[in-house]
C-alpha cells in the first residue's frame, strides 16, 4: 500500500473531527475521501500531508513512517489545497521557476521542468502574464503544474474542482487521470461532488462526521443500496390501468401517466417485465431505467442528501 493509515483520530477542543479512521490505497490508483462540508476531508490531508499532527493512529507513506521519519514523507508527496499556492503577481512560467528554486533545481533543470510543465498543462500561451489575470481552471491547472515540480510520486488534491465550471472540471479530470495512467502517481482526493469519485476513484470512502460510513469501488457502494426502478409511460389510462393491475408493486403517477417498478434494470428483470405487460397486451409508449448513483449511496447510508443535493 502508498498510503495506510490505521486508527487515526483527531480532535479539537471539544469537537471530534476524526473518530478512528482507516486508510488503504494501492499504488498508482485514485482514492477518493467524500463527503459533505465540515466532515473532516481537510484535517484528514492535513494529517496525511505532515501539516498536522494526529492525536493518534499510524500512518505510512510511500514506505515512510509519519511520526518518524516526516522529512521522508515530504519527500515523496505534493499537495494542492484549496488555498492555491500560486502567487497573482507572478506570471505562470515565474510561479513554476519559483518551486523549482524552493526544490533546489540546478537553474537548467528548472527551465526544462517549467517548459514542459506549462506545454502539458496547456498554459504555453499564457505563461507570461501574471497569474491574477487567469480564469479558475488555468489557476488550478498551475497550481497542479507547481505541485508536480517536485516528482512526488503521491498527490494529495484538496476539492481540486470546487468552483470550476463544468467544462474546467472535466479537463482537470482528465489531466489527474493522465497522472496516474502515464505516470503512475498516486492520488489521494477529497471532494463533496460524488459524480467526481465516480468518474475517478478506484476506491471511495465515505466520511461523515468524522467516521468512515462505508468503503469500496464505486459500483460496490452502488450495490449498497436499492433504490433502482424502471419507470414505463404509457399513453392512456386505461393501459395504465391494466398495467398497474398486472405489476402489483408499482408505484402509479396518474397525471404523468407512469408507473414505477422497483428492480435492478438488468436485462432478465427487464425481459420479465416486458413479458408480464405482454401477457395483459399493454405496450408501455416509453421505458426508462435508473440505476442507482452515488447520491442514492449517500442517502442511503447516513440519512441524508449531500450538499449538492440539499442545494438543488
Ligand atoms: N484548526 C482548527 N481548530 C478548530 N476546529 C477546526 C480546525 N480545523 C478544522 N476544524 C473543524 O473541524 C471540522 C472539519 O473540518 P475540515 O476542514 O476537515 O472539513 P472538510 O470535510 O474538509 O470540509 P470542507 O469541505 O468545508 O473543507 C469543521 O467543523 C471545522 O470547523
Amino acid at each position: 500500500m502508498t498510503i495506510s493509515a490505521t486508527g487515526l483520530r483527531k480532535r479539537f477542543g471539544d469537537h471530534v473531527v476524526l473518530d478512528g479512521i482507516d486508510l488503504d490505497v494501492a499504488e498508482s490508483t485514485v482514492f477518493s475521501l467524500l463527503g459533505p462540508n465540515g466532515a473532516g476531508k481537510t484535517t484528514a490531508v492535513q494529517i496525511l500531508s505532515t501539516l498536522i499532527t494526529p492525536d493518534a493512529g499510524e500512518v505510512r507513506i510511500a514506505g515512510h513512517d509519519l511520526r518518524t521519519d516526516p522529512d521522508g514523507v515530504r519527500s515523496a508527496i505534493g499537495v494542492t489545497g484549496q488555498f492555491s499556492a500560486v502567487d497573482g503577481l507572478l506570471t505562470g512560467e515565474e510561479n513554476l521557476r519559483l518551486m523549482a528554486d524552493l526544490r533546489h533545481l540546478p537553474r537548467r533543470e528548472g527551465r526544462r521542468v517549467t517548459a514542459a510543465l506549462l506545454e502539458r498543462f496547456d498554459l504555453v500561451d499564457a505563461a507570461g502574464k501574471p497569474a491574477a489575470t487567469y480564469s479558475g481552471g488555468m489557476r488550478r491547472r498551475l497550481d497542479l503544474a507547481m505541485t508536480l515540480v517536485g516528482d512526488p510520486r503521491v498527490i494529495f488534491l484538496d476539492e481540486p474542482t470546487t468552483g470550476l465550471d463544468p467544462r474546467s472540471r472535466h479537463d482537470l479530470w482528465q489531466v489527474i487521470r493522465e497522472l496516474v495512467e502515464d505516470d503512475g502517481v498516486t492520488i489521494f482526493l477529497t471532494t463533496q461532488y460524488l459524480e467526481e469519485a465516480d468518474q475517478l476513484a478506484d476506491r471511495i470512502a465515505v466520511l461523515d462526521h468524522g467516521r468512515l460510513v462505508a468503503q469500496g469501488t464505486a459500483d460496490e457502494l452502488k450495490r449498497l443500496v436499492p433504490g433502482g426502478h424502471v419507470s414505463l409511460r404509457f399513453t392512456d389510462v386505461r393501459s395504465l390501468d391494466v398495467a398497474a393491475g398486472a405489476l402489483r408493486a408499482a408505484h402509479r403517477d396518474d397525471d404523468a401517466l407512469t408507473l414505477q417498478v422497483p428492480g435492478d434494470g438488468g436485462v432478465r428483470s427487464l425481459r420479465a417485465l416486458l413479458d408480464e405487460l405482454d401477457r395483459v397486451a399493454v405496450e408501455p409508449d416509453g421505458l426508462t431505467v435508473h440505476t442507482p448513483d452515488l447520491d442514492d449511496v449517500f442517502f442511503a447510508l447516513t440519512g441524508r442528501p449531500t450538499l449538492e443535493e440539499s442545494a438543488r
